[in-house]
């Protein structure tokens, strides 16, 4: 006899945290969607599926909203829960960016100057990166585009990173008023050395997905250019030589017409830009894990994760006060540049005369402020 006497309750439990209050198809948004998982021959396999968690706001580069950042909160989690989600993919609408960051319109109309509202923000965005950092499946960054800024930032909180070359990467803190201080300052010297980490975070320097494979921040690159039927790689992009002059050059930007022509041929195709070999790499990976123990997997992936948690786990209380602080100084000027660019013809401050009137020790008032913006244009 076995132990069928034993009382059971056999009603599958629904444990997703959300419903999907935060999701929608309409821009600027998050689309949530499982897709079934598919083998290797484009087969559906019965009852599997990948979570989809794709930014939608591809007028402003897909940089995410505030009720973006709790969309993206809600699919992690419900990804996490859900019994029969292989894998979650974090991606982007359209071929120019996968996100470059905290929304700028936002920052400097509404939360610069109002460092407590910041403040509140900043502990839902800690809590979007806690919460892919904490999904208990494989989370693969899709990078359909640029990922800059707090797009670097959620990017390097995925596991594993499959890019088009179209991609950029780095850093715009320094440049536009902040700091890297939502994850790349604490995720990016595990993945580069110190002394590139260093001048990546700091320097606002964007670099490209070949040199960030090449660097191994990244795990594969593939073309989205197709001219004519044929792939064509990145054409602003060095990839045919290694060394030139005795310098790597593969990875770096062309120079010259070489240039010239690679930015012509890039305007002229990125808006069509095909991800279908993107998209044969990301599947190739999830059906890899897919044929795997999922409890061994997922051990496996956290035991490594978490040494980019401890530095996170570490700051990310100390980065939300500061970030709320910065809000009424170098973020009002920084955030408050960019976003007035079309006023002013400028996407920065004269950051020289700000040094000056810092090192003249003068007041932080509207007065100075106003000599280091731009003027509006006639
Ligand atoms: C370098 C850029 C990423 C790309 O430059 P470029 O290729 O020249 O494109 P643009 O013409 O600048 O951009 C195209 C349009 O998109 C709009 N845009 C771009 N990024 C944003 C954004 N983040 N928010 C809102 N809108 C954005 C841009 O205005 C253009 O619109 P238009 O109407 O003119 O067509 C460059 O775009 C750039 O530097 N962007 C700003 C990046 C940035 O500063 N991000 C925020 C950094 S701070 C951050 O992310 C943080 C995260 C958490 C921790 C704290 C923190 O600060």
């Amino acid at each position: 006899m076995a132990l069928e006497w034993m009382p059971r309750d056999n009603e599958a439990k629904d444990h997703s945290l959300h419903r999907n209050p935060y999701w929608s198809n309409e821009a600027p948004g998050v689309i949530f969607e499982k897709k079934p998982l598919t083998d290797p021959a484009g087969k559906e396999v019965k009852g599997l599926y990948v979570a989809w968690i794709t930014l939608n706001n591809p007028k402003q580069f897909n940089s995410y909203t505030t009720d973006m950042v709790k969309g993206v909160i809600a699919g992690f989690e419900n990804a996490s829960l859900d019994r029969s989600v292989i894998a979650a993919v974090f991606t982007a609408v359209g071929p120019y960016a996968f996100c470059t960051g905290g929304n700028t319109k936002e920052y400097s109309e509404y939360y610069s100057k109002r460092p407590d509202e910041y403040g509140q923000y900043m502990e839902l965005f800690n809590h979007m990166v806690d919460a892919i950092l904490g999904c208990h499946k494989p989370v693969i960054c899709r990078v359909n585009g640029m990922r800059v800024a707090g797009g670097q930032e959620i990017g390097l909180a995925c596991d594993l990173a499959i890019s088009s070359d179209l991609a950029i990467f780095g850093q715009a803190g320094p440049k536009h008023g902040s700091s890297p201080a939502g994850g790349s300052s604490d995720f990016l010297p595990w993945f580069l050395t110190m002394e590139d980490a260093m001048y990546n975070c700091v320097s606002c320097e964007m670099w490209s997905a070949y040199k960030m494979k090449m660097k191994g921040m990244i795990s594969k690159v593939v073309p989205v250019l197709k001219i004519d039927g044929q792939w064509v790689r990145n054409p602003m992009i060095e990839t045919d030589n290694y060394i030139k002059d005795g310098e790597i050059v593969y990875g770096e930007y062309k120079t010259g017409d070489a240039l010239a022509e690679g930015k012509a041929l890039l305007k002229q195709h990125q808006a069509n830009a095909d991800f279908e070999l993107l998209d044969k790499e990301v599947d190739k990976i999830v059906w890899r894990f897919a044929n795997l123990f999922p409890a061994c997997l997922v051990k496996s992936i956290e035991d490594v994760r978490q040494k980019k948690k401890f530095f996170w786990d570490t700051m990310k209380n100390d980065h939300r006060h500061w970030l709320a602080a910065n809000m009424s100084g170098e973020a009002f000027l920084g955030f408050g540049a960019f976003n007035t660019k079309k006023i002013t013809g400028q996407d920065t401050i004269d950051f020289l005369k700000f040094r000056q009137n810092v090192a003249d020790a003068r007041d932080w008032d509207m007065e100075m402020f106003a000599e280091v913006m731009g003027k509006p244009k006639e």
